[in-house]
């Protein structure tokens, strides 16, 4: 009896701690949003006081999208501790590149003194190539984190997205990550950013987003730094499409900001840039995963599903609103101006179908590559794509491959030039005495040239000091003019060089990391057109131009260029059984010749001796059947060659 007693004593404690400990639990999980996992707020009721939307920006892998994680686990939106890495990094190739590629969000849920906000959080990519992606996340954003390692201090990009942020007039909070490091400086960075931007340096935070450390900090500046958005739920209901997907059961989903008035399920919507109705068929927030709502209310970030089925519907930066009622259109963005085109074709005609699908599906979450139709004789029917850089377009290649099983041929990349054409009665008549040409096969006749322009950007180099020397050696090579210097710190030199586009795109950031041990960072800007020296420099097999494999070079370079050509040329095409000249010419003019001996098949090997005539009639007969595979191999070269050569 007794000891029943005790038992039931000592269960009934047991159930108290369990009790309490479940109590303490909730309270703690309640302050960091878990309970809001039950008893999800109603998101429609949210006052446009309580809403902040926000963006994370800096240089490349200065941590933002670890500090996403964070604020996601810091807010109850993912659990913590369950090995969450860049959990907004959603896309394949994104992961397997540890970079961001894509712009994502997140809505969090914040207490702060007793009162819920509701912060929308925009992880943007890090890389020059991707920021058009930053930029139009910024326009749904009334402030940014500007988040800075403090181990390496400012970079080129830490400077290229503060501008951008300042120039959209939002609120800046700098933070400093990886504090936690060995090497962290944040003293020496605190000072930097005082010295170039001029920040107050009591504003400036310090966090370890890897640790989780000063989290609290990050999300009370969100909420007491940055104001409302500026919305009215009481007008007309008007919404800013600022990014897209492709979903394959619902078709087109677009993400919006919701500037003014409500939109329900069920609702028929319209677009201002194509006039299209739609009924609304799902409304959703990222938390960060999915969540159906009934509602989206000003002030909010959403997505809509609407059966919108080609990606021409969701046109970037349009204005919807409710049918039959008239709004006036939000201001949308001035269009994307690719840097670098590529020639895409499938690796054999019958896969055209697929990835023509592919590249629809692709530039509809994509929407900064432009597309035209091309053609090629020894390629087939295939596109001619724009990208705004060497990454971008790889990493488009990828993801074709990964997300959608295409595999495609590209190109040697190539920038846009200009060309101004030398007056004739046809050019004046259509006043199209100017062209501008990404295809080197569209290159017109010497002898109808003008002038030449080519596309120039303004570089930003931050570089150490010590790596002074060769940094500048390498932009003198790269035809680069220096226009400024100056000391961010003792260290640190920032470097600024007019460079020819068409210099930077395909190796320049590579060789930079290289010669300055990863050290310096690099980051340009359009600085459009200036009159430049160029040429066609055409490839010859046997005398045959080859337009594939031609390229527009600057006439200092042109010679190098071909001497390399060739030589690669002769590594690649396999030997056959005539001679085959391998020639890199300009106009007439021969810069380089590479020849690849022919096979030399003994025809007179089964000979034994006899009349000497014999030995001849045989020889004869193999010159002449070599005559006719010269007229062949003159037209034909292997398909693998053009796809090795192409291939980077
Ligand atoms: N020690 C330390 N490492 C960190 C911290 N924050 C991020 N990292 C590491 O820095 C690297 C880059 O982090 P990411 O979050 O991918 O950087 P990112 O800025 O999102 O990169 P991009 O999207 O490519 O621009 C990763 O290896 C992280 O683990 C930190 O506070 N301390």
């Amino acid at each position: 009896m007794l000891l029943k007693h005790l038992c039931l004593i000592s269960y009934s404690r047991y159930c108290y701690r369990k009790l309490k400990l479940a109590r303490t639990c909730s309270g703690l999980f309640a302050k960091r949003g878990y309970s809001e996992r039950k008893e999800a707020p109603d998101f429609a009721q949210f006052p446009v006081e309580r809403i902040r939307n926000f963006s994370i920006i800096a240089h490349v892998d200065h941590g933002k999208s670890t500090l996403a994680d964070r604020l996601l686990e810091h807010t109850g939106a993912i659990k913590p501790n369950s090995g969450n890495n860049q959990v907004l990094d959603k896309l394949q190739v994104e992961r397997e590149r540890g970079i961001t590629v894509k712009a994502q969000t997140a809505s969090l849920l914040y207490e702060y003194k007793n009162e819920q906000y509701l912060l929308n959080l925009i992880d943007t990519p890090g890389h020059v190539d991707f920021s058009n992606e930053v930029s139009r996340s910024l326009s749904a954003c009334q402030g940014v984190i500007l988040l800075v390692d403090s181990n390496d201090g400012v970079q080129a990009q830490t400077v290229a997205n503060f501008y951008l942020a300042f120039g959209s007039d939002l609120i800046i909070i700098p933070v400093l990550n990886k504090i936690d490091l060995k090497n962290a400086d944040p003293d020496r960075v605190t000072k930097q950013l005082e010295s170039l931007f001029d920040m107050d340096p009591k504003e400036v935070l310090r966090v370890s987003a890897k640790l989780g450390l000063g989290m609290d900090s990050v999300l009370e500046a969100i909420v007491t730094r940055l104001p409302p958005p500026d919305v009215n739920r009481e007008a007309r209901f008007r919404a800013f499409l600022f990014d897209s997907s492709f979903d394959r059961y619902r078709g087109v989903l677009s993400m919006v900001l919701v500037k003014d008035g409500r939109l329900k399920v069920g609702e028929n919507i319209q677009s201002c840039h194509t006039k299209k109705q739609y009924e609304v068929k799902s409304l959703s927030l990222l938390r960060p995963q999915e969540i159906e709502v009934n509602e989206l209310v000003a002030g909010q970030i959403g997505l809509i599903g609407c059966n919108m089925r080609s990606s021409q519907e969701a046109h970037i930066g349009d204005t919807i609103h409710l049918s039959g009622q008239q709004v006036e259109a939000l201001p949308g963005f001035s269009p994307i101006k690719p840097m670098v085109f590529a020639g895409v074709y499938p690796m054999d005609q019958s896969q055209q179908i697929n990835l023509r699908n592919a590249i629809e599906k692709l530039t509809l979450n994509d929407s900064a590559v432009s597309v035209e139709l091309d053609n090629s004789p020894a390629l087939g029917q295939g596109w001619r794509l724009g990208f705004l850089g060497l990454l971008h377009l790889e990493v488009f290649s990828q993801r074709l491959q990964q997300e959608y099983g295409t595999e495609a041929i590209l190109t040697a990349p190539s920038v846009i030039y200009k060309v101004k054409l030398q007056p004739t009665k046809q050019t004046m008549k259509d006043g199209k005495d100017v062209i501008f040409i990404n295809n080197p096969a569209a290159w017109p006749e010497p002898q109808r040239i003008q002038e030449c322009f080519e596309p120039m950007v303004m570089g930003t180099i931050i570089t150490p000091a010590a790596y002074l020397g060769p940094v500048m050696s390498l932009c003198i090579e790269r035809r680069g003019v220096q226009i400024s210097a100056s000391n961010i710190d003792n260290d640190r030199i920032m470097l600024q060089y007019e460079l020819p586009l068409c210099e930077i795109v395909i190796d320049f950031h590579d060789v930079l990391k290289n010669i300055s041990s990863g050290y310096a960072s690099f980051d340009y800007e359009d600085r459009g057109y200036a009159s430049t020296n160029v040429v066609k420099m055409s490839i010859l097999l046997n005398g045959v131009a080859i337009e594939e494999l031609s390229s527009i070079v600057h006439l200092s370079k042109a010679q190098t260029i071909g001497k390399s050509m060739a030589l690669r040329l002769k590594d690649i095409i396999p030997r056959q059984l005539v001679n085959i000249a391998i020639q890199a010419c300009i106009g007439s003019k021969v810069l380089a010749r590479q020849d690849i001996k022919p096979f030399r098949k003994d025809v007179t090997q089964w000979l034994y001796g006899g009349d000497v005539t014999r030995r001849k009639k045989l020889l004869a007969q193999q010159a002449a059947g070599k005559k006719k595979m010269r007229m062949i191999a003159n037209i034909s070269v292997p398909r693998d060659t053009f796809i090795e050569v192409l291939k980077r």
